[in-house]
């Protein structure tokens, strides 16, 4: 974290990452920062920006950019989503109240992990008071578990607080295989506490959720070291949750129906990599879609989300909204994906690193980055709305038939070779 003397000059995403991650003890840099298995899906979704050139339209009066879009019923300061990430107060003390806090205030809407540090009726709360002159909002992430009982007290919690949208994760049957966090040893750190679940229902999600031994906490070294506890509700908890399990995997699509029935909520599916899956989320009724590979983190040799969106866009075909995550790291990106279609992006690890850099005010860092870089890139290319980039679309980009990385590698190749 940062000091008043020796603040360093944040510009960008990647200033953001660098500094934030190189304080964060190391099991939770790498929980964050992961991919599974070789990180191949990780490395592509950043990369897969490279692959596009963004051609400009010149002369056309961009005095006035308007940078808003329409999401869950909301006009929210710019096509950008917090996604869902677990477990914030291991970034820092304040966790998910400052997240909802800094997304309430910019206007955008959160989406809460159900399996936050802190609880959803206290999330909704902060950003209810941060969104006094905005129209920010929540939607609760969740995976459907064995024990429907848990799932169905989340959802109905969820609609009495104000949440906006169920946000169900499909890409999870099974947990992606995080090299990481097994050589770590990850575990979630003793004075944190699944908030959303009761301790008593002993749901568990999978081996890397178990929770550190409170004795061993005594034991921490300066790499492997957490954020104390500070805020209201961990300091009020004196035991830890038994991590929630499990997700169902024997999930097929009618599970759209099955929460259809029990909830009003809009339903969105995130996790969808395919024309075939997208046109099986319309026929079972989703309200929506998130074309994601969860940040890379769960199977790996995915395609990277920028290269399968046009074709699950071109399916679609405007019946529900697309919405789009996965390495998402500047503004040109936001557009990149507009160009292609979506309707919405998301950002999951840039929300992580601002709010690992400096809570609240790290958050609100990282959405004004992104904000201000789409912002720029409009007014560049001569659109002045997201209505427009989506008029304009595909034309606004170029394939890049060798990328500067091609390049760099075939020139290197050329070097070796001349040895
Ligand atoms: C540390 C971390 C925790 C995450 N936790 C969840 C989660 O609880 N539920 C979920 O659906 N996705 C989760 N995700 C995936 C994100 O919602 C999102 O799909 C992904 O981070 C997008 O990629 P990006 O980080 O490159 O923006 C998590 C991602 C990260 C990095
Ligand atoms: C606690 C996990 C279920 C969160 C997750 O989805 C992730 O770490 O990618």
């Amino acid at each position: 974290m940062s000091t008043a003397q020796s603040k360093p000059q944040i510009l960008t995403i990647d200033d953001l990452e660098h500094h934030a991650t190189l304080h964060l003890p190391k099991m939770v840099r790498e929980y964050y920062n992961g991919g599974s298995m070789d990180s191949y899906t990780l490395q592509g979704n950043v990369h897969a920006y490279r692959q596009w050139y963004i051609m400009p339209r010149m002369l056309r009066d961009v005095s006035r950019i308007d940078t808003s879009a329409q999401v869950f019923d909301r006009k929210v300061t710019f096509p950008c989503c917090v996604a869902p990430a677990a477990m914030q107060k291991m970034a820092h003390p304040d966790g998910e109240e400052a997240t909802a806090r800094a997304a309430g205030a910019k206007g955008v809407v959160m989406g809460l992990s159900s399996f936050s540090t802190t609880s959803l009726e206290v999330v909704k709360k902060e950003c209810d008071e941060a969104t006094a002159a905005t129209e920010g909002a929540c939607v609760l992430q969740m995976y459907l578990f064995e024990n429907r009982k848990v799932s169905e007290d989340l959802i109905s919690r969820a609609e009495k607080s104000g949440y906006k949208a169920i946000v169900l994760t499909i890409d999870t049957p099974y947990f992606g295989r995080r090299l990481t966090e097994l050589r770590n040893n990850f575990k979630v750190p003793s004075h944190l506490t699944m908030a959303n679940f009761d301790a008593s229902l002993g749901v568990k999600t999978g081996s890397h959720l178990r929770t550190e031994e409170r004795q061993n906490s005594s034991s921490d070294n300066n790499t492997n070291s957490l954020p104390p506890p500070s805020s209201k509700e961990s300091s009020r908890k004196t035991t830890t949750n038994p991590p929630p399990n499990k997700n169902d995997p024997s999930l097929t699509w009618d599970v759209i129906q099955y929460l259809k029935s029990i909830t009003s909520l809009k339903i969105f599916v995130k996790g969808v990599l395919t024309a075939s899956d997208a046109q099986l989320a319309v026929r079972h009724g989703a309200d929506g879609i998130i074309v994601s590979n969860h940040g890379g983190r769960q199977l790996d040799c995915a395609p990277p989300t920028l290269e399968v969106l046009p074709e699950i866009v071109d399916v679609v075909g405007g019946r529900i909204p697309v919405h789009f995550d996965g390495g998402i790291r500047r503004g040109s990106d936001i557009f990149k994906a507009l160009c292609l279609g979506a309707d919405m992006c998301w950002a999951g690890r840039p929300v992580l690193w601002g709010l690992a850099y400096d809570g609240e005010r790290g958050v609100k860092m990282a959405l004004d980055i992104l904000e201000e870089e789409f912002r720029a890139c409009m007014a560049l290319t001569g659109m002045r709305s997201v209505e427009e980039i989506r008029q304009y679309g595909r034309s606004l980009l170029r394939r890049v038939s060798t990328t500067p990385w091609d390049i760099q590698l075939s020139r290197q190749a050329k070097v070796k070779s001349s040895l």
